[in-house]
């Protein structure tokens, strides 16, 4: 005997543009953001006895969060997710739960003779603001984040103090390069139904700036012992800053530079004190996560 115990389905890597055009100053305003959505309710027939009656289809799941884009502000990204999911709650009743995810990429203006251009913009980095967004009938869980923040310090890190044992070949270091990118999400106390998102709109695009200032000023300014002792002050001073949050989560990797020995060629000095020229891993690399709850 099989037993279905948990499906979800929809539309994922839906890739969406939205202009504003200011009419008053000409200048225009851009947004680009991939949307994934999956639903959760009584669909289990479809799954089981190929009973489609219970599908919308992801075809129109696609068409939906363009006609939302359209209708509705994409700005900030968690009130977007709350209104496109809260629309499939509402127009069918046989669906539960929407799960809509949104990563925003960087569009960011162009600055010409030192004017802020009204209609161009560039990339400047591959960092995304994200959201994950869990509607239900009794509430709203959203997640705000940042991923794709890469970060490098060239001193201000050491490591020392772990475990030495037989498995151990690394050695203690004072001074180390420390290179990451950045994965953050702060989770928001559930909201109780979308117009508790909307009246909570200010403090979304607050937050995202707050934990980006916060993540960098933190990376910069400490004198780093370790990732994980980092991360943690980073994640305290988000919760102090967010009052409306709950938790607050780092993933970051350690993206490893070794020095380079190159004593062999004419006696050439390249390690400690010396070290100019190092050589960037791909892998392995560390991997450190935390989340961290208000106590
Ligand atoms: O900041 C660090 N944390 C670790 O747990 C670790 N482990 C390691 O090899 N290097 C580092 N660096």
């Amino acid at each position: 005997m099989a037993i279905l115990s948990s499906a979800r389905y929809g539309k994922d890597n839906v890739r969406v543009y939205k202009v504003h055009r200011d009419e008053a100053t000409g200048t225009h305003t851009v947004t680009e953001m991939t949307v994934c959505c999956l639903l959760e309710g009584k669909i289990e027939e479809s799954y089981t006895v190929a009973d489609n009656s219970v599908v919308v289809a992801t075809d129109s799941m696609k068409n939906t969060i363009y006609i939302k884009a359209k209708e509705h502000p994409v700005n900030p990204p968690e009130l977007y997710a709350s209104i496109l999911g809260q629309h499939f709650l509402d127009q069918y009743a046989h669906i539960d739960v929407a799960n809509i995810n949104i990563a925003v990429k960087r569009w960011t203006r162009m600055v010409i003779d030192g004017k802020e251009h009204p209609h161009s913009f560039y990339r400047d980095g591959e960092e995304t603001r994200n959201v994950e967004a869990r509607i239900t009938r009794s509430g709203l869980e959203v997640r705000s984040g940042i991923v794709g923040l890469t970060v490098l310090k060239s001193t201000g890190s050491a490591f020392h103090g772990f475990v030495r044992d037989e498995y151990t070949t690394l050695p203690e270091t004072w001074d180390r390069i420390l290179s990451t990118d950045v994965d953050t999400t702060w989770k928001w106390k559930t909201f109780p139904n979308l117009q508790a998102v909307k009246d909570s709109v200010p403090v979304f695009d607050k937050a995202w700036a707050d934990a980006r200032a916060i993540t960098m000023k933190t990376f910069a300014e400490e004198n780093s012992p370790s990732v994980q002792a980092t991360m943690y002050k980073m994640c305290e001073q988000i919760l102090e800053v967010a009052p409306e949050t709950e938790s607050v989560t780092y993933a970051l990797p350690n993206k490893h530079y070794f020095e380079i020995d190159l004593s062999w060629h004419k006696g050439l000095k390249n390690t400690g004190k010396d070290a100019e020229v190092y050589a960037p891993q791909s892998g392995p690399n560390g991997l450190i996560k935390c989340e961290v709850s208000r106590s």
